[in-house]
């Protein structure tokens, strides 16, 4: 397979914190992969190695394969890996087609207008294009920020936790609109998450962090039901071995 993102023996501590313990992993195309774990586990530090927010003490990540390691946010961007984050990054007090708009010129789509017809469909938004973002309802806002994020640069797409503070009903549906524009649009997609069930139903890979480093990598079903996960990420009571 052909990995799109390759990490290196990652390495970054925080005084006496280890953040990421020697992290190497490789990302195929058009795959969706959920990085799991405990608050605290390393997960979004990963992420903020690899779009350029922190430098890692040691390693290199391979995207494209060019070494990104040293370049700044915008210049990651630029190649086309595209981020979400925990709290949307919205222009509160413009619609939701503004938004879309600012974010497509910033992308340096050719056209900006027609890329922001297209992000409307694309993400089912429509109906609330005229609406001002500020006012939208969690689960739509987090829709726009993922919208906003993926321009037609992007290769690859990272979400850090898409469907937090999304009402348990709302979520699977978020993530199938989500889900259904990277697909079309033909992203590797990594996400954060906590919640299991939306997991075990988006996700075709799973990689679980426990104290910067990781204890299982794999598909959903085997991933889940590891000891090590249950016992440090999902936080089953699951008895230790006899020794
Ligand atoms: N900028 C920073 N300064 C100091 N310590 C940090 C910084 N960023 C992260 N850490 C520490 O590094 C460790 C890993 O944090 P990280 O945010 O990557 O975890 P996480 O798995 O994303 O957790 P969560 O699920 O709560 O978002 C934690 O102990 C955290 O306190």
């Amino acid at each position: 397979m052909n990995a799109v993102l390759t990490a290196e023996g990652l390495k970054k501590s925080f005084g006496a914190v280890t953040a990421a313990a020697n992290i190497s992993l490789a990302f195929d195309a058009n795959t969706v992969v959920s990085l799991i774990g405990a608050n605290g586990a390393g997960k979004t530090t990963f992420l903020n190695m690899v779009t350029g927010y922190l430098k890692p003490d040691s390693g290199r990540i391979m995207f494209d394969r060019r070494n990104i390691v040293g370049l700044s946010p915008r210049q990651i961007t630029k190649l086309g890996v595209s981020r979400s984050f925990q709290v949307p990054q919205l222009f509160q007090t413009l619609n939701v087609r503004d938004n879309l708009l600012i974010a497509e010129s910033i992308a340096g789509a050719k056209d900006p207008q027609a890329a922001t017809d297209a992000a409307l469909a694309r993400f089912a938004l429509e109906p609330y294009g005229h609406q001002q973002a500020g006012l939208l309802p969690e689960g739509i806002r987090k829709l726009l920020d993922v919208a906003m994020a993926l321009s037609s640069r992007s290769k690859l797409l990272l979400l850090d936790e898409p469907t937090s503070s999304v009402s348990a009903d709302e979520k699977f549906a978020i993530m199938d609109v989500v889900m259904g524009a990277a697909r079309a649009a033909g992203v590797t997609v990594i996400f954060v998450e906590h919640d299991m069930d939306i997991v075990a139903r988006f996700a075709g890979r799973v990689v679980a962090f426990y104290d910067g480093g990781i204890i299982a990598d794999g598909t959903p079903d085997t991933v889940l039901r590891a000891d090590s996960v249950r016992r440090y990420v999902i936080g089953d009571e699951v008895p230790h071995a006899a020794a």
